[in-house]
């Protein structure tokens, strides 16, 4: 699934060489900080020096130390601020440092539910660092198998939330599991050990076709991402199921609501779960083993919090789940008018994939997640549109039931470190009629929806749009 790397913590007796994956890694990171194999190199070969070939210290805080010392060895000889990529190697350094220079005083406790957690400079004697660390080392608790740091760089707000890494309903919200309801035929009751290396796909895989989602590394299988792409970005009109009692457009006008605008319809995968025979390790079990890339949440200007990986992701990538409360669509109603209040921001998600294969739910029985007081790392993804690195798929695993299911964010292309991770939340920015006002979309995207509608005549505001999705709702942002 990953590349092999040796344990850091073994003293490597070879100096490095441009095969090793760990220089391929330190490479990629300082590239993303727009720093040239020409100015690393040397320092790379000192510090491995000077360290007895240990990589923890170099590897550690996203290459701080070896970040430093670049940074020091500029200081000192000035000459790299002459290259064609110095100017922007400095902006890049200093953002870097500032990300990580949150010093102690700035330890606030994140809402009293994310614990601080000031780190003191002891690592390491060998180079003097000028710069405390970032104050938030898991955001998580400890609830997942990854630590997740927090990285203020700009200052901001504190988020106010508790982490959960799975869904919990929140009150009146019906979430039947259990072993009856999972056919036999459902299962693969008779399966041992790895069902991806199986001779003949097992019931599991029959959502997808008689094929699994997953490849043997753990990625998406590219032809089922290609076609969750192709249905989510550019769907045709087949991929859409209309109903007779939209609740979206109830929520809208309830007493009179416009004919349904169509919903997406989308591809499932489906895990092998508890009646299964196979193992934990098994390679049809992805999301239910939770995320395990290494993620940060940082700052933003102009976004708030976002979230980011310090690693290379392959396409395909499984990065975490969509996690809050489980909320009933009428709760979500009473939810939303109380925060408009209370100038709350909440961030549901409608489990509303599967369209067309059962009778439309009523608002009372339809589910969605709410990620806003109690939400996993996924809260902090922001939206992108169209061309955003992620895609959610929705994932079978402990009911046949597609009243409820996971929404499981993959990579929709190889993405390197330290770039932003975002998904198409679906919103329509000309929906003047939606309950909770889209904020003002700052992507960056050259297919922005919300600049585009700017751009029309007088920013002239659209009341309908075929075939829109909204999974998430933004609320306008108080930042
Ligand atoms: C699911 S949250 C994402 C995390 C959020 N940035 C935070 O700080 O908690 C959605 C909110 O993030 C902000 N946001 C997300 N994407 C944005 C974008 N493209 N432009 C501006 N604001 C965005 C909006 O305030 C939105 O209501």
């Amino acid at each position: 699934m990953t590349t092999h790397q040796r344990d850091s913590k073994t003293p490597d007796p070879r100096p490095p060489n441009s095969n090793d994956p760990r220089v391929g890694k330190a490479f990629r990171a300082m590239k993303d900080l727009g720093i040239s194999p020409e100015v690393f190199k040397p320092v790379l070969k000192n510090l491995l020096k000077l360290y007895e070939w240990n990589w923890e210290l170099i590897e550690e805080d996203n290459y701080q130390t070896l970040i430093d010392a670049i940074f020091d060895s500029s200081d000192d000889k000035k000459s790299i601020a002459k290259g064609p990529t110095s100017s922007s190697m400095n902006t890049n350094i200093h953002k870097k440092r500032r990300q990580d220079a949150r010093a102690d005083d700035d330890n606030e406790p994140i809402a009293n539910l994310i614990r601080p957690g000031a780190r003191s400079d002891t690592s390491n004697s060998l180079v003097h660092r000028k710069i405390k660390f970032y104050n938030v080392d898991d955001i998580t608790r400890g609830t997942e198998k990854i630590k997740i740091p927090l990285i203020n760089e700009i200052g901001l707000e504190p988020p106010k939330f508790r982490y959960i890494p799975q869904n919990i309903p929140y009150q009146d919200a019906y979430v039947p599991f259990s072993l009856a309801r999972i056919g036999d035929e459902g299962c693969c009751l008779k399966c041992s050990g790895d069902c991806l290396s199986a001779r003949v796909p097992c019931a599991c895989s029959r959502e997808t076709g008689g094929e699994f989602a997953y490849t043997s590394e753990g990625l998406l299988r590219d032809d089922f991402l290609s076609a969750c792409i192709s249905m989510n970005c550019e769907p045709q009109s087949h991929h859409f199921f209309y109903c007779q009692d939209c609740p979206l457009e109830k929520a809208k006008n309830v007493h009179n609501p416009e004919p349904c605008k169509g919903h997406v319809l989308r591809k499932f995968i489906k895990e092998c779960w508890r009646k299964c025979g196979c193992t934990m390790d098994c390679g049809n079990r992805v999301v239910q083993r939770g995320p395990t890339r290494k993620l940060q949440v940082f700052s933003t200007e102009g976004k708030g919090w976002a979230v980011r990986s310090v690693e290379y992701l392959p396409k395909g990538s499984f990065i975490c789940e969509y996690v809050g409360e489980i909320l009933t669509n009428t709760e979500l109603y009473e939810r939303n008018k109380q925060s408009r209040k209370n100038e709350r921001h909440t961030y549901p998600v409608y489990l509303d994939s599967d369209w067309g294969s059962e009778q439309v739910l009523k608002d009372e029985e339809a589910l969605c997640l709410d990620g806003t007081y109690f939400g996993n790392v996924a809260r902090f993804i922001n939206h992108r549109c169209h061309d955003s690195n992620l895609i959610e798929i929705p994932v079978e695993v402990e009911t046949p039931d597609h009243h409820y299911y996971h929404i499981a964010f993959f990579t929709k292309r190889d993405i390197d470190p330290y770039e932003e991770l975002t998904w198409d939340y679906g919103i329509d920015f000309a929906d003047v009629d939606h309950p909770i006002k889209a904020f003002e979309c700052h992507c960056g995207s050259s297919y922005c929806r919300d600049e585009k509608r700017k751009a029309t005549a007088g920013g002239g505001i659209k009341k309908k749009d075929l075939g829109i999705k909204r999974n998430v709702h933004g609320s306008s942002s108080s930042r």
